[in-house]
């Protein structure tokens, strides 16, 4: 096994930079370069110093013991200065040492994972962590990261292997009496998982919004005062405005944090019967992204017509142009800020009521993975409902139900989502 190192912080100028090396030769490459170590999880200052006797850096050293570190190997930190001339003199000397080498990105984590600190529901979670914007993507991270999608997955494994444990025992005591029948307890097992794991499965869909971001579209006739709305709400000048009716033709994305929530925020065509060739293809546009976004907000002129798009039952249906607008009716004004407070808390209201569906499961793999077990476990219990003839083939569907679990959280057959899942690390990670 190669000792990797990496530095682990960002890259560029900053207080300080933190350099880790893992694996078997992390120890003597710590001493090799700071001398005698601190003991394990004490922090130490010392002088880096390479083979010719040059001082690298003064830093604060510490050492992780086998078992007890992210990657479950030996790991040494140095906490440098955080200039990029000290990181690659200390990059540089650690990597002339023999049987040290550069880490690829995400194997500090990948080895977190072969070595069982961290399983890959975890992984995944950690993943999530790092790229978190929003306070909505980091609670739901840092939850993933603590191991609640594998506590759950555990829960359901002891209850299914319990199920298949008592079918087991029926079909292994057939030609004799089998004192008590055991379907009502299986299918009360089976019951217990099932719903629980249809109520996961109905989560992911709103998990998922909270890590790829919510999609709002602003619609409404042109000169509404779309774009302007937009570029208040972005706070700079994303779109380009003008007193001539179809001047947005592309849609326009924006990201932004609605009280903590991840929004994309896409400003479209103005939409209207057009002779405008280019500007129909613009509202065509708007209409295929208004339809697929999570919400739409209708934003409406004096004559409070929608356009042939209707507003579904959460769209929000706002006047624009408030401050030459009949007082007493929902209006916002890009161009003074009035009413877009409102607004975005209706918005975000909406959104906070869909994203609270999310239960513990993120990922459309997560989400297959539940269902091939519900599946199966549907599967065994239509069996039994029909008597215990059907106990064998039963206790294999709930074994394939087992199988799917165990993939959640890596235990098998995910060498394939491998690459992919690590292809979104940083290097030092
Ligand atoms: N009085 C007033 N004028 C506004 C307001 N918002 C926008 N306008 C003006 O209305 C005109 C149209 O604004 P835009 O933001 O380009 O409107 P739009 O809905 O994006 O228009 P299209 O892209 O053509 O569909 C511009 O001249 C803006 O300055 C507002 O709140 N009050
Ligand atoms: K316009
Ligand atoms: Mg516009």
């Amino acid at each position: 096994m190669d000792t990797i190192f990496a530095l682990a912080t960002a890259r560029g100028k900053a207080g300080v930079a933190v350099i880790r090396v893992s694996g078997p030769r992390a120890l003597s490459a710590g001493q090799t370069l700071a001398g005698d170590l601190p003991p394990a999880r004490k922090a130490g200052l010392r002088r880096l110093t390479d083979p010719r006797g040059e001082v690298l850096d003064q830093v604060l050293v510490l050492q992780f013991e086998e078992g007890a570190s992210f990657t479950g190997e030996k790991v040494v930190e140095f906490h440098c200065h955080g200039s990029p001339a000290t990181v690659t003199a200390v990059l540089r000397t650690l990597g002339d040492m023999d049987g040290l080498r550069m880490a690829e990105p995400g194997e500090f984590t990948r080895r977190a994972l072969e070595n069982g600190v961290l399983d890959l529901a975890q992984v995944e979670g950690l993943s999530d962590l790092l790229e978190a914007e929003t306070e909505a993507q980091r609670r739901q991270a840092l939850r993933v990261l603590s191991g609640a999608l594998g506590e759950k997955a555990e829960g359901w494994r002891s209850a299914l292997i319990r199920a298949a444990a008592l079918l087991e025992a029926t079909i292994d005591f057939a030609d004799e009496d089998v004192p008590v029948d055991v379907t009502p307890e299986v299918l009360d097992l089976l019951c217990g998982v099932d719903a629980t794991l249809k109520a996961e499965i109905a989560g992911v869909d709103a998990a998922e919004r909270i890590r790829d971001g919510f999609e709002v579209a602003i619609v409404g006739p042109p000169n509404a005062g779309k774009s302007t709305l937009l570029n208040h709400l972005a706070g700079r000048d994303a779109a380009i405005t003008s007193e001539h009716a179809g001047t947005t033709r592309d849609v326009i994305e924006v990201r932004m944090d609605l009280h903590g929530l991840p929004v994309t925020m896409l400003d479209t065509a103005g939409l209207r019967d057009s002779a405008d060739e280019v500007e129909s293809i613009g509202i065509a546009r708007a209409i295929a992204r208004a339809k697929t976004a999570d919400l739409r907000v209708f934003l409406l002129d004096g004559t409070g017509r929608t356009e042939g798009l209707d507003p579904l039952p959460d769209d929000i249906v706002v006047r624009g142009k408030a401050d030459v607008a009949d007082a007493g009716t929902f209006a916002v004004s890009g161009k003074t800020g009035a009413g877009v407070a409102d607004l975005v808390a209706r918005i975000a209201s909406v959104l906070q009521a869909r994203a609270a569906r999310a239960e513990t499961a993120t990922r459309e793999r997560h989400r297959l993975a539940m269902k091939r077990a519900c599946d199966a476990i549907v599967a065994a219990e239509n069996r039994l409902s029909l008597g215990m003839d059907g106990a064998e083939l039963a206790a294999e569907d709930l074994r394939c139900a087992i199988r799917a679990l165990d993939s959640l959280v890596g235990r098998i057959d995910v060498e394939h989502v491998l690459d992919e899942i690590f292809a979104r690390f940083c290097l030092g990670k």
